[in-house]
């Protein structure tokens, strides 16, 4: 079998491990885990396949224990911007030459890295550097970004095989080539696997790209840098940028090959990148492909048919898992006044069976929020609750950062629907919950699609189906993700393709062809077997005389 028959065969979702009591990968894990905290990387630049130290450092502390140290980190300036911009230039011209099947082939054998020997210091490093449990990095870590590798290699596939119609005489192709110039990759704190997802993905389709991943996720994100690099990816493909996010971005958006910026974070960011880029748009060669996933408001809206225990498990678990820090987190939530009090009750039930802590103890449910800044955030958002005369603070518990950020899974009432915090995006473990009368029901789905700016992710729970129309209906344009009796977390590629509308980005789709096909600019190819030789058309004969 040669390379392009296997490359083409079917990806698979990578299987979930379990970690259980007296499982080998939890042994695996918890060596992970106890090398990786004796250590601390050093983790350069990686420009041009060399790696720099810079005078100037950061560094990556462990969320859930602030005072240990994890990593040094270099940080870029301007200069060592320009530097990987002319790596990324100086690669490009044999990387673009390649075909499909022999980049593809790097990034296989990097699934197959990840998937055995790299797996558990992926997972641990993630635990570590940004707090998150066994689970929630086996998620992220592990097979989410082993099935972006994968998956995205058989959407290339897809996309190269859809060609236009020929004729006899005539062979038409569309030729998938890169674009001109180099890829900007912006990627967040909260999944290693984005971190990964937003380089991976345009290289794949031929491009190179210089990658600036978040301060706090650079632990993770370096090591599967080296990852690629021992999977074989060719120096300056892929360079890697850890620094000042300003000052980096300044650099890449002044340069004329800046040819797409590929973004996931805040709306607040990426709104500023499309300001830049369009004032500089006359500097540029091309125009600059845009794709940027950004923040969520996500809810869940109960029917009075709905399943108690499924809701209340559904509003813990996509409310609180990895602390409510993804952008598809429920963080308002609409529950009819007849199975309230039951709701209520079961949350609070299971919030005081669900532990906080150290995520090196596999018994917790929740780490900590990931930095300083976000605890303070999340702390004085609570403060202003338990202030508030509007809101009414259920659960108990108070932030604590005497060890480590750790912010309580918070529960709330809002009187007004449209409070604060039924809008805003905190990005934290708070939700809140508006009660409404049950013959509302139409009406507050229509307050659902209204309330916030944002349109990522969303679910209805209800055994009745015409209620389920209902809001299929109504809330087609509020998420770009919608779930059906589930939680609006824990998307998976090539099963749920993910990305939000409105001010949730460009729903440029992660991890399916929709996404790849921003990475690439069609050359079509019309190849004539008979040129004509004689410029004159059939209606210019003269007529038959009869
Ligand atoms: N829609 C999605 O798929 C998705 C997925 C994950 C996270 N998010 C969103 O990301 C946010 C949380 O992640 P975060 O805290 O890392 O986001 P962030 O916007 O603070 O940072 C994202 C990246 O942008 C960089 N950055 C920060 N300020 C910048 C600036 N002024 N110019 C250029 N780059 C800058 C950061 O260093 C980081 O690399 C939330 O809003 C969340 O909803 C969205
Ligand atoms: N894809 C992830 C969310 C990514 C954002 O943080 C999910 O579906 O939960």
């Amino acid at each position: 079998m040669d390379i392009q028959n296997q490359t083409i065969a079917s990806a698979f979702n990578e299987p979930v491990l379990t970690y259980a009591p007296g499982s080998e990968e939890r042994r695996a894990l918890q060596n992970a885990l106890t090398s990786q905290s004796l250590r601390i990387e050093d983790i350069p630049l990686v420009i041009g396949g060399n790696k720099l130290h810079t005078s100037r450092q950061t560094e990556v502390l462990s969320p859930h224990r602030h005072r240990h140290v994890l990593a040094r980190v270099s940080s870029a300036s301007a200069f060592e911007a320009g530097a990987a911009v002319d790596a990324a230039l100086a690669a490009g011209v044999d990387w673009a030459g390649r075909t499909l099947a022999e980049r593809a082939a790097v990034f296989l054998k990097a699934a197959d890295l990840l998937a055995g020997p790299w797996r558990q210091r992926l997972n641990a490093a993630t635990m570590l550097g940004q707090s998150k449990t066994a689970q929630q990095a086996e998620i992220d870590s592990a097979c989410e970004l082993i099935d972006f590798l994968r998956f995205n290699v058989q959407f290339a596939h897809e996309i190269e095989a859809t060609q236009p119609l020929s004729i006899d005489g005539v062979a038409n192709g569309s030729d998938y080539r890169p674009l001109e110039g180099f890829v900007y990759a912006i990627t967040p704190f909260n999944f290693t696997a984005i971190g990964g997802n937003l380089a991976i993905a345009p290289a794949l389709m031929g491009n190179t790209v210089v990658w600036k991943p978040a301060g706090s996720a650079a632990l993770s994100n370096y090591l599967f840098m080296q990852l690629l690099e021992e999977a074989g990816l060719p120096p300056g493909v892929i360079n890697f940028l850890p620094g000042d996010p300003r000052e980096i971005t300044d650099t890449l958006l002044a340069s004329p090959h800046l040819a797409g910026i590929h973004f996931t974070g805040s709306t607040a960011v990426f709104d500023q990148l499309w300001q830049e880029t369009a004032q500089n748009l006359r500097r540029y060669r091309s125009y600059p492909r845009l794709v940027g996933e950004t923040g969520g408001k996500d809810f869940v809206i109960a029917h009075p048919s709905a399943d108690v225990e499924a809701l209340a498990v559904g509003l813990v678990r996509g409310a609180y898992e990895y602390q409510g820090q993804k952008c598809s987190a429920a963080s308002r939530a609409y529950v009819p006044a007849s199975l309230w009090p039951e709701v209520k009750a079961r949350m609070l039930a299971l919030m005081a069976e669900l532990p906080m802590g150290d995520v090196q103890d596999f018994g917790n449910f929740m780490g900590a929020v990931i930095d300083r800044r976000a605890y303070d955030r999340l702390a004085a958002a609570i403060s202003g609750a338990h202030a508030d005369e509007g809101v009414e603070v259920l659960s108990s518990g108070a932030p604590d950062d005497s060890v480590g950020y750790f912010v309580p899974p918070t529960l709330v009432e809002v009187r007004d629907p449209k409070h604060r915090l039924m809008t805003e995006e905190l990005f934290g473990p708070l939700l809140a919950v508006f009660v409404y009368a049950d013959v509302d029901w139409r009406h507050t789905l229509a307050l659902v699609d209204g309330t916030s700016a944002y349109a990522l992710t969303g679910a209805v729970f209800a055994a009745d189906e015409a209620a389920i129309d209902e809001a299929h209906e109504v809330l087609r344009f509020a998420a770009g993700n919608f779930y059906v009796n589930d939680k609006p977390t824990g998307a998976v590629v090539g099963q749920q393709p993910f990305g939000g509308a409105r001010r949730s980005g460009t729903n440029d789709k992660a991890g399916s062809a929709l996404n790849l096909l921003r990475w690439v600019s069609a050359r079509t190819v019309k190849r004539t077997a008979a040129p004509a030789r004689d410029p004159r058309y059939p209606h210019m004969a003269p007529d038959h005389v009869a």
